[in-house]
């Protein structure tokens, strides 16, 4: 049995034997102490974009198993405004979430959501998608927002590397990183059971990944985080990375494999060593009608489903399965009508949290896990 013990936030200290089974002895299965509660990894967590998991009450959450979920640090900071959160008691009161809270640091949404935008040195200038006023997001911006916003874990200021990019290009940007991670880590208030992740960099080129990995952790981060991939490199060259870029960093500390992924996705990445995953796969498809059951996905608008009278999946607990059928949701979905994008987005939660728990046993079973899916 190889022990592993991933926690890292200094509230308190836990030994998790997680036996590594010979196929895969890089998956490990464990827990994260936090000041707001446990995290069992491997962990999904579902994407709160606005303060919100959309289309879900917070206790629906808790009720498909997450343990965490993920803030936004860009929207959050331009509406309500962060000081104003704070205010109100912080993000956990202000959604009424009481477990962990991951926030990113907004870099990654400026890029993809802010129309004009200007990076320079000192952090990332840019005009809000809403009323076009000026913001600029740094490294310590970013952090103090984060703090402002409660969250459990800040993650720190990056520039996430666009793909593909050249050497070069990825080189000067995994540098910026390492700069901006240096100051987010000075910005960064430690108190027990708060944590820090540092997000390495580097693209697809294993020289660069290495450097931004010994750069980051001589910062001592509480956990990292793999950015720069699900980007439009495509699973082959993602798993490329996977295969050496999660052993450069700490054994004991826990790897978030930022914006990944299809169940596919999560269980190769799992293999990899890889601990946390973040998508908007279940909620946002939930919304346009697909969902994720042991049969595939299941588009549920296809007029085959119309007249439907059995459930997505017969032994699913949740309540779009246990009190209806494909034919209520194909016509709430058809319709448009809110309650079609709350089941929809309620079974795949549960979906995606089922797979993890499978995974965690199958992984302090020591079983192999190649064909869960
Ligand atoms: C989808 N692919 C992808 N997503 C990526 C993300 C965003 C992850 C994220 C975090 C919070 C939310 C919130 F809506 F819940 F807030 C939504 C998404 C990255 N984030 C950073 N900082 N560096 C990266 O290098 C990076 C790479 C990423 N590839
Ligand atoms: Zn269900």
């Amino acid at each position: 049995e190889k022990e592993v013990s991933i926690t890292k936030f200094p509230a308190d200290e836990r030994k998790i034997i997680a036996k590594a089974h010979d196929k895969y002895k890089k998956a490990r299965a464990g827990i994260i102490n936090t000041r707001h509660g446990q995290i069992h990894t491997p962990a999904f967590m579902p994407v709160g974009t606005k303060g919100t998991v959309k289309a879900m009450l917070p206790e629906s959450v808790q009720t498909t198993g997450a343990d965490i979920i993920l803030g936004n640090t860009y929207h959050l900071m331009l509406q309500p405004g962060a000081k104003r959160v704070f205010k109100l008691g912080g993000l956990h009161k202000f959604m009424n979430w009481s477990k962990p809270l991951l926030t990113d640091s907004g870099g990654f949404q400026v890029m993809s959501l802010s129309k004009l935008r200007k990076i320079t040195e000192e952090g990332v200038i840019f005009n809000s998608h809403i009323d076009g006023s000026k913001f600029m997001l740094s490294p310590e911006s970013s952090t103090e927002i984060q703090y402002l916003l409660g969250s459990t874990i800040t993650m720190a200021f990056d520039e996430c590397t666009p793909y593909p990019s050249t050497y070069e290009q990825a080189k000067s940007s995994m540098e910026l990183t390492s700069r901006w991670a240096k100051r987010s880590r000075k910005a960064f208030y430690s108190r027990d059971g708060y944590g820090q992740f540092g997000i390495i960099q580097g693209s697809i080129y294993n020289d660069l990944r290495l450097k931004s990995a010994l750069d980051l952790i001589e910062l001592d981060f509480e956990g990292y985080a793999i950015g720069g991939l699900a980007v439009g490199e495509g699973q082959e060259l993602m798993f490329k990375v996977l295969d050496y870029a999660p052993d450069l960093l700490p054994i004991n500390k826990p790897r978030y494999l930022m914006g990944v992924g299809k169940p596919a996705d999560i269980i190769g990445a799992v293999q990899r060593g890889i601990d946390m995953f973040d998508c908007v796969i279940p909620t946002r498809s939930g919304r346009n009608g697909q969902a994720f059951t042991k049969y595939g996905v299941v588009n549920i608008r296809n007029s085959k489903y119309k007249e439907d009278n059995t459930p997505l999946e017969e032994d699913c607990l949740c309540p779009a399965c246990k009190n209806y059928t494909k034919a209520y949701l194909h016509y709430l979905v058809k319709v448009k009508e809110i309650l079609g994008a709350m089941l929809m987005t309620w079974h795949n939660l549960m979906y995606f949290q089922k797979l993890m728990l499978r995974i965690r046993e199958y992984i302090a079973q020591g079983k192999d896990f190649d064909f869960i899916s």
